[in-house]
């Protein structure tokens, strides 16, 4: 009997609002052979007997792997195995960057960029690379790098297309798209993003032919706060744009969003019904929503609806999934528009505009600082900064601190996602992520367990030992992993407080105090017996900065 993977095929919330999860077994042998992407929508296709949007996610039950590529992640390690053909080169020539080039070359094929675009961005690289100048200092592979990423910025349309809005009147954005791309999530999103500009917004429900498109979007449209706009399944899409953006006028209302069917594939009706929405209100936006991982496709399926309807951009959704960076990379050169925003999962808050020049930077794996700010900025107000400041200062963080820290961070977007922002951070492997997630559920869970008392002063556990055998009891933890979550925490406070003095200049502080070393006797006497005191210069045992996984030894 052959063996057998159950895979859970759980589906994200827009999804589980129309069908719930699906689950079904599939032989080893069935997922051995087939590449991941393929593997995962053909079973989720064969079990639910129509094409599902990629927005499905699944993952085998026991040791089985949960599948989960990175963006960009094959093509960044192409790119660098091009940069390390020309270590100890000292110029770039005919012959030097052959290597190189092909390695380009193959990165990008791979990460479904079409040929012809694959084949004008080599011949312009070789063109700069050759026709650089040698600049003292700078080594060939560096220069290699500038000239891909300044080439990467063009490919994907050189500076950020941010929505143009109505001079007079509602602006009117319309989104179109294949089914399951996510158009309603994206029309959700946008009303999120313009009510972030101080814009009011209404949604309109014009995907007449899926009443649980229109229920879909009322739903979105009440988590997100802005009125829904729609007639039911009778009407005509343009009809019912029409009204709504005569109801958008009488109530003052700055932008509407509207919704459309999609098809699995276009169709001369969805064409047809496009043309009379745009005639009927002259839309100031047509956007087509397409799937980050549908690779070249996208960027083919944006020049048939530029030719069939006209289009001002596309919004790529689902970069979050395992998209190889492909359509990001095409969208632009193959159809002349450009991506004016990207979808990186499921919240609302998940919708940002499409910086060429940051997605270039994720792609060579620099990671994007600026994202990582805006983002910072968003969740993280100004005065709680200059309070966490003066806490750090004062050696007085305690696990508020660092529950609101860790809150701040999943804020910001997934674990991964954060991390793809911080430069270098790109080696990270998925199975790291998923740990360093792990371990943070795992605190949050002890530190749950305290009470306000015992966050606000953590003194309090070190100095007792039956409280924090209480918190172990309660976050079903053992006592030793309560022992060395606030030994960490004092560790963190030294260390922090230590770079906030080196940063501005102030002395680096003495040791740890008593209270390490009362935790630390606690740790190594049995139960019941007298503690052991410790000077007060010696650092805390390696065992407990171990225990921080790693944190920097004395
Ligand atoms: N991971 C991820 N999922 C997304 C993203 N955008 C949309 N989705 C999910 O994709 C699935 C389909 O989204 P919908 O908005 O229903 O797609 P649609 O194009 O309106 O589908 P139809 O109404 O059938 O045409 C949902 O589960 C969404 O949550 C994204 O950026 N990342």
């Amino acid at each position: 009997m052959e063996a057998t993977t159950t895979l859970t095929l759980s589906s994200s919330p827009a999804i589980a609002a129309r069908r719930s999860p699906v689950r079904a077994t599939i032989s080893q042998s069935h997922l051995r052979h087939c590449p991941v992407r393929t593997s995962r929508l053909h079973v989720a296709q064969s079990l639910a007997s129509r094409p599902l949007s990629s927005g499905w996610r699944w993952r085998r039950r026991g040791s089985g792997l949960v599948v989960r590529a990175e963006t960009f992640g094959q093509l960044t390690t192409g790119l660098e195995s091009a940069w390390n053909k020309l270590r100890g080169v000292d110029v770039l020539t005919k012959e030097t960057i052959v290597e190189p080039m092909r390695d380009i070359r193959r990165a990008l094929l791979e990460a479904d960029v079409s040929l012809p675009v694959v084949r004008r961005f080599v011949s312009s690289v070789s063109e700069k690379a050759l026709g650089s100048d040698v600049i003292r200092g700078i080594r060939p592979e560096q220069q290699l790098v500038k000239i891909v990423h300044d080439e990467l910025v063009q490919l994907m349309g050189g500076e950020v297309s941010d929505l143009v809005f109505a001079k007079t009147g509602p602006t009117v954005i319309l989104l179109a798209g294949l089914q399951g791309v996510g158009k309603t999530t994206v029309c959700a999103k946008l009303a999120f993003y313009l009510k972030k500009l101080g814009k009011s917004c209404m949604l309109v429900a014009a995907d007449v032919y899926r009443p649980a498109a229109i229920d879909q979007l009322t739903v979105l449209g009440e988590q997100v706060g802005v009125p829904v706009y729609s007639e039911g399944t009778t009407a005509k899409p343009a009809e019912i744009t029409k009204n709504a953006m005569e109801e958008a006028k009488r109530n003052n209302i700055d932008a509407i969003v509207v919704d459309t069917a999609g098809r699995l594939q276009i169709d001369k009706t969805m064409m047809v019904e496009l043309k009379e929405v745009k005639k009927s209100v002259n839309p100031t936006e047509i956007l087509l929503v397409v799937d980050a991982m549908t690779g070249q496709e996208a960027a083919a399926l944006v020049t048939t609806f530029n030719i069939e309807i006209g289009i001002s951009g596309a919004i790529l959704t689902k970069l979050d999934g395992d998209s190889r960076g492909g359509a990001a990379l095409s969208v632009k050169e193959v159809s002349g528009k450009p991506i004016k925003f990207v979808g990186r999962g499921e919240r609302m808050e998940d919708l940002e505009l499409f910086y060429p020049d940051r997605m270039a930077q994720r792609v060579l794996g620099m990671g994007d600082v600026l994202s990582f700010v805006e983002k910072a900025q968003e969740v993280v107000r100004q005065e709680d900064t200059t309070e966490l400041q003066k806490k750090i200062m004062s050696a007085k963080f305690d696990f508020n601190d660092f529950l609101k820290q860790t809150q701040n961070v999943a804020k910001m977007g997934s674990m991964s996602r954060v991390i793809g922002m911080i430069p270098g951070m790109n080696k990270v492997t998925p199975a790291q992520i998923r740990e360093a997630e792990k371990r943070l559920a795992f605190v949050e869970s002890m530190i749950n367990a305290m009470t306000a008392e015992e966050k606000e002063k953590p003194e309090l556990l070190a100095e007792s030992r039956e409280r924090r055998i209480r918190v172990a009891e309660e976050s079903e933890k053992t006592e030793q992993e309560v022992s060395q979550l606030v030994a960490q925490l004092f560790q963190m406070r030294a260390q922090m407080k230590k770079l906030m003095g080196m940063m501005q200049g102030q002395e680096a502080i003495a040791g740890m105090g008593d209270l390490m070393d009362s935790l630390n006797a606690d740790e190594k006497a049995p139960p019941g017996t007298a503690r052991r005191r410790r000077r007060r210069s010696e650092p805390p045992r390696q065992r407990e900065l171990d225990a921080v996984g790693g944190a920097s030894r004395p």
